[in-house]
């Protein structure tokens, strides 16, 4: 007779149909709504992503490293759908967005209408009008992309993001053309609309600090698969002298091959005056 299994999430229970006994085991986790399994991308004859495993959980914040070329915006394109993978299977949530470098706004449409360009939704001002306050720029609504700030219309991707109230919300690289100050402030909204939403994101970034300070787990990509999962325990907000950031900062470099001297201070004495040399600045060290 063949074996029907049951899951029961929650319950912990399997059934069966061959006469066996329940089995009660640990509660079973619910599904990963982020899941690709096997995942192969080949452009011609190279292949990028290489019989890949990824699961993503629900409202999980994951950061991706990885060298340059190594596939991060292949994967991220993938998962949003744009480009079809070779091979292996994917599953997304339908509900998701995605947030480039560049904010893509048509400059012919007015903010708010680059907001909700094309969705076909009630109340359309309404509710772009919303996504912008969330981000701050309820005032630009009738704004045109060409007088807004670079970080102000990175706000406008992301309020576009929001109207689509994502499951998955796909982040390639979104602060890294802000200058620094731009860049921290945008680090608080992201954390901010995530905590408030709850999407999974996925973020794609060369900047190790920004990795370590906002996520949950930093994933690095080498040789097409996912070569280092790295948990970050550290408790919100995150403070980048914390030993334990520079810890996981260090491993990171590490595995992603930037060699890292000793501090100064842990070098022996010299024995004859040598010429200063400031020790090597890590904060927002990026690859
Ligand atoms: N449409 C395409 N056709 C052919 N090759 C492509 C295409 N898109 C990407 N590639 C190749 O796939 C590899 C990975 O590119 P991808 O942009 O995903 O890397 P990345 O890790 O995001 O790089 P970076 O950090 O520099 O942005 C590169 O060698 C790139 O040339």
């Amino acid at each position: 007779m063949p074996t029907i299994s049951l899951n029961l999430p929650g319950l912990g229970l399997k059934a069966r149909n061959d006469g066996a006994e329940a089995q009660h085991d640990a509660p079973a986790l619910p599904r990963s709504p982020v899941q690709a399994r096997q995942l192969s991308k080949r452009f011609g004859a190279n292949t990028i992503l290489d019989n890949l495993d990824l699961d993503i959980r629900a409202g999980e914040f994951v950061a991706l490293l990885g060298r340059s070329g190594s596939g991060k915006t292949t994967l991220l394109r993938a998962l949003a759908g744009l480009d079809r993978i070779s091979s292996g299977t994917l599953d997304v949530p339908q509900a998701r967005a995605a947030v480039f470098q560049e904010p893509r706004l048509m400059p012919w449409k007015r903010a708010w209408r680059n907001v909700t360009l094309g969705l076909k939704i009630e109340q359309p001002r309404e509710r772009a009008l919303a996504a912008l306050e969330e981000v701050g720029l309820a005032h630009r609504e009738n704004a045109w992309p060409s007088t807004l700030s670079g970080g102000e219309a990175q706000r406008v991707a992301l309020a576009r993001a929001l109207v689509r109230e994502p499951q998955l919300l796909l982040l390639d690289e979104p602060f890294a053309a802000l200058d620094a100050l731009t860049r921290i402030r945008m680090h608080q909204l992201i954390l901010s609309l995530w905590r408030q939403h709850r999407p999974s994101v996925l973020l794609v970034t060369h900047d190790v600090d920004e990795a370590v300070l906002l996520a949950d787990r930093v994933l690095v990509l080498e040789k097409g698969r996912i070569a280092a999962d790295i948990a970050i325990t550290q408790q919100r907000p995150r403070s980048a002298d914390a030993p334990q950031f520079q810890k996981v900062r260090a491993q990171l470099l590490q595995l992603l091959g930037v060699e890292i001297e000793a501090p100064a201070e842990a070098q022996p004495e010299p024995q004859t005056p040598t010429p200063i040399i400031a020790p090597f600045n890590f904060s927002n060290f990026s690859i």
